[in-house]
């Protein structure tokens, strides 16, 4: 974020070193001229927000061309003279021009001014900062630390292989978006990229969704039915959560892992799978292959390249950028220009975001609603304990909130308070699993990209 910037313009020695020991001065980016003719140009060019400016050191050509130059709007000036009657500084400051200083100067005044224009600027900057992202991004990926650069980096080299890959990271650290970002980067880009969550496939229709059905295979099969692996013909498959695929059919992906070959539901005839595939889970491998949830001899098989996510909590600097990108792209959406105070953004940088970036995106998007303008740290709920605010802000549903925000606040309110268990959501909900996965699917995707 850039920050305010002064110019200074003041020959006499001892003024120039008082200014430049007050705070209010060195807290703004420093911009000094010593050329004596030429400094309206230079301050032109700058494009400084506050100039200082000693009047007695110019001559009177330079400050009458500041009486027309564009500069005297776009710059407050805090003019310094000696006192002399100068009918050309009064015609500035007729225009507005900001303030002017007289011999002696009183140094607490001077910098009080500074304080409260550095303060006005800030929110300004913070204003118009609530329309852009300053982040990188590689393919889908927004994040500019050092952990994403080096994940960029992974991706870029497994997308062109054509390997399996393992994408293995916390719940919400982006894996559907880097499995999409690796297709996008790979020769199948053309082809379709075709996610599914496994923990969200029923038992009894695992197999049609996985290789399809055809006609009358089984009551309610009224026509043919394309599974995953023919929707994804020719492109990229994710399987996301696989570690939650019931065991049984771990042994038909494996097959169909091994030969290419698998036959729909119902249908004698064997089809050739031509997909890339790349899988993902939260949970922790080495425990889920232990406790015979997954199967070890599919963890090789898909693991051909195993990647690493980092999570948000190791990303320096990113929870603010992300943040600030979030609502930059919901500001764009709604035409609006609602911002974070600083003290949400200190909120922001030092939680430690345990659902990762999926928690802060409905973090922001839960406080877009409910902010008028300014969102303040009670606007951000996060899953901090300490953090009294969600009774404060969610108690009283605001007047004309529209219904699709506050079922999206039920649903994201509930599913934390279910430390992020979807099954007991829906459930207390009383919606169904795969209707609470389609709704986060939704929130997750049109939101803000
Ligand atoms: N680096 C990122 N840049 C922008 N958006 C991101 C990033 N990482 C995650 N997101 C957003 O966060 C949300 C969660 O991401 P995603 O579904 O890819 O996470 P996940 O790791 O697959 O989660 P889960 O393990 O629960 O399935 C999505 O809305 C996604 O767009």
């Amino acid at each position: 974020m850039s920050s305010p910037k002064l110019f200074m313009h003041v020959q006499d020695p001892l003024l120039a070193s008082n200014l430049l020991s007050l705070n209010g001065v060195r807290q703004y980016e420093l911009n000094i001229s010593h050329q004596n003719e030429n400094w309206l140009n230079q301050l032109s060019v700058s494009k400084c927000d506050v100039a200082l400016i000693e009047v007695n050191s110019l001559d009177d050509v330079a400050l009458k061309e500041l009486i027309n130059s564009p500069a005297l709007y776009q710059t407050e000036f805090l003019f310094f003279s000696e006192g002399e009657p100068d009918p050309i500084l009064d015609c500035l400051m007729q225009k507005g021009a900001g303030f002017h200083y007289r011999s002696p100067y009183n140094l607490k005044l001077i910098e009080s001014s500074l304080e409260e224009v550095f303060c006005d600027l800030n929110r300004s900057y913070e204003n118009t900062n609530t329309q852009t992202s300053y982040l990188d991004q590689f393919g889908l990926l927004v994040g500019s630390s050092t952990a994403m650069h080096s994940l960029y980096r992974t991706i870029r080299k497994v997308a062109t292989t054509k390997a399996n890959a393992f994408i293995m990271g916390e719940s919400g650290t982006g894996k559907e978006l880097i499995a999409n970002t690796m297709h996008v980067f790979s020769q199948r880009a053309e082809g379709p990229f075709v996610a599914i969550n496994c923990g969200a496939l029923s038992p009894e229709l695992i197999d049609s969704e996985l290789f399809g059905h055809v006609k009358g295979a089984f009551t309610g099969a009224h026509k043919d039915h394309q599974g995953v692996f023919e929707q994804a013909e020719g492109g990229t498959l994710f399987l996301d959560e696989v570690t939650e695929m019931p065991y049984e059919q771990q042994v038909k992906l494996l097959r169909v892992l091994e030969s290419g070959e698998y036959k729909p539901v119902g249908s004698q005839q064997v089809k050739m799978a031509d997909v890339r595939i790349v899988a993902a889970t939260n949970r922790t491998l080495s425990d889920a292959i232990r406790d015979e949830v997954f199967r070890e001899d599919l963890y090789f098989r898909l693991a051909q390249f195993p990647i690493m996510v980092p999570t948000l909590r190791d990303r320096e600097g990113d929870a603010c950028g992300l943040a600030q990108h979030f609502l930059a792209y919901r500001n764009a959406q709604d035409g609006q220009h609602k911002h974070f105070s600083e003290l949400s953004l200190e909120k922001i940088n030092r939680y430690s975001w345990p659902g990762n970036v999926r928690e802060l995106k409905h973090a922001v998007e839960r406080a877009y609603i409910l902010a008028d303008s300014v969102i303040h740290p009670e606007h951000l709920v996060t899953n901090d304990l300490s953090d009294q605010s969600e009774t404060d802000t969610t108690a009283g549903i605001p007047i004309g909130m529209r219904l699709d925000d506050m079922e999206k606040i039920a649903i994201l309110k509930t599913l934390k308070n279910n430390d992020g268990n979807k099954t007991d959501t829906a459930n207390q909900l009383g919606i169904s699993v795969k209707t609470l996965y389609n709704k986060l699917d939704k929130y997750d995707h049109t939101d803000f990209l």
